[in-house]
């Protein structure tokens, strides 16, 4: 794709709703972290961190149709234990934080949904924690404040339940959400290895949300032998689903009827090989069947994968001949922007009239027409839908 089309993208204003905040981590700044380990004079395993470095390598992916340098979803995995060693600090932390929101609103990201597991930071003999979960959030949250305080991007927070911990932990998370009552706080994903546990054990937690009208975003479908389809398709109906990719027609033809918004990101499930060519993307199946069905493009874990936004929209505008036009209309229509909103349920009424997230800076927004792909054939704007 040429490289005007591509800062086109990135002028495209865009939501993300799927960024899980450890893989959101910028690469180069993980491969820092890991240079600073392996030349600390009491490096103790440089082998050890050298095959970490290799393994980062292999995972950095650069979009294109077919992808060729693939990994598994348990080497993606891998990587979040090193993440997690990484992450060891609440001074690393804020900076990480930080950084992450600055990519997404330096590529013209308007609306953030930030995803992230809270967690114990240990001593090195994992005997004394250094930071408690509650102190883990407490700081994310105050990055995300001291941020909205001079910049236009609006951030949310979900918090994370990782099925691979099990339901004590996730509990604690699911109370956590609850008792800190905080407004950046909009709901709770469930993901994690999905190879390890099952959702069903998580029933539970899934009630205690509903009844505590926490939001809900469930990974689904991430693999073909995910025994917990149904489960979570028919019986819990979450807020949203993400991936969903490994459905067979049946289920696709059950959401089409009874749709769920999804959460689609196709870097991520090529690199996990859960997608082998990007033009086989089951996001058309939806996209096809229906032009309304609640799609929305999102990254998963940019760091680690080392794209944007931007080059995800491109990824699927190619791969699927979609125009300009359409990328923005899908990205305009395709998630409902009240049901956003509602899940900010801080926001009165009239902060909710006045926050158009495609609209966030009227005055040094280009016209509309800049959005127009000149080399487009297809059909021409379905309708007015901005006014900038
Ligand atoms: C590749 N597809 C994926 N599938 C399932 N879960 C994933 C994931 N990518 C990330 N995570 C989940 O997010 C955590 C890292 O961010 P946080 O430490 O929470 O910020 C991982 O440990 C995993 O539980």
């Amino acid at each position: 794709m040429s490289k005007l089309a591509l800062d086109k993208f990135s002028k495209l204003p865009k939501i993300e709703l799927h960024a899980h905040l450890s893989g959101s981590v910028r690469y180069h700044t993980i491969i820092d972290l890991l240079n600073e380990e392996l030349n600390a004079l009491d490096s103790a395993e440089p082998q050890k961190i050298k095959s970490e470095i290799d393994l980062l390598n292999c995972l950095k992916n650069k979009p294109s149709i077919s992808c060729t340098n693939s990994r598994s979803l348990s080497e993606c995995f891998q990587v979040f234990t090193i993440l997690h060693r990484l992450l060891n600090n609440l001074n690393i932390l804020e900076k990480v934080t930080h950084d992450i929101l600055q990519d997404f609103e330096s590529d013209n990201c308007v609306y953030l949904e930030l995803r992230t597991t809270p967690r114990n930071i240990y001593d090195q003999n994992r005997t004394k924690i250094l930071v408690s979960k509650r102190h883990y959030l407490k700081k994310i949250i105050n990055v995300l404040e001291n941020f909205e305080r001079c910049h236009k991007m609006r951030v949310r927070l979900l918090l994370s339940v990782d099925r691979a911990k099990g339901v004590q932990d996730g509990l604690e998370n699911v109370l956590l959400a609850n008792e800190l009552e905080s407004k950046y706080i909009v709901g709770i994903d469930f993901s994690g290895n999905p190879h390890v546990n099952s959702f069903q054990d998580f029933e539970q937690i899934f009630n205690i949300c509903k009844e505590n009208g926490l939001k809900t975003t469930v990974h689904i479908a991430e693999i073909w032998n995910d025994r917990d389809k149904d489960f979570i398709l028919k019986k819990i109906r979450p807020d949203r689903i993400g991936h969903s990719v490994c459905l067979d027609q049946e289920e696709v033809e059950y959401l089409i009827q009874n749709p769920i918004p999804i959460e689609i990101c196709p870097t991520s499930n090529l690199v996990t090989k859960c997608v082998h060519q990007i033009d086989k993307h089951p996001f058309f199946d939806f996209y096809s069947k229906n032009k309304n069905y609640p799609l929305t493009i999102c990254t998963d874990d940019c760091g680690i994968f080392d794209i944007t936004l931007s080059k995800e929209y491109e990824l699927i505008s190619e791969a699927f001949k979609l125009s300009h036009e359409q990328m923005f209309y899908l990205s305009k229509t395709k998630m409902n922007f009240t049901e956003i909103l509602r899940w900010c349920n801080d926001y009165s009424a009239s902060d909710a009239q006045g926050f158009d997230p495609f609209c966030p800076l009227p005055v040094s927004n280009p016209p509309l027409d800049r959005y127009r792909d000149s080399n487009m054939d297809g059909p021409k704007f379905l309708e007015p839908i901005l006014v900038f």
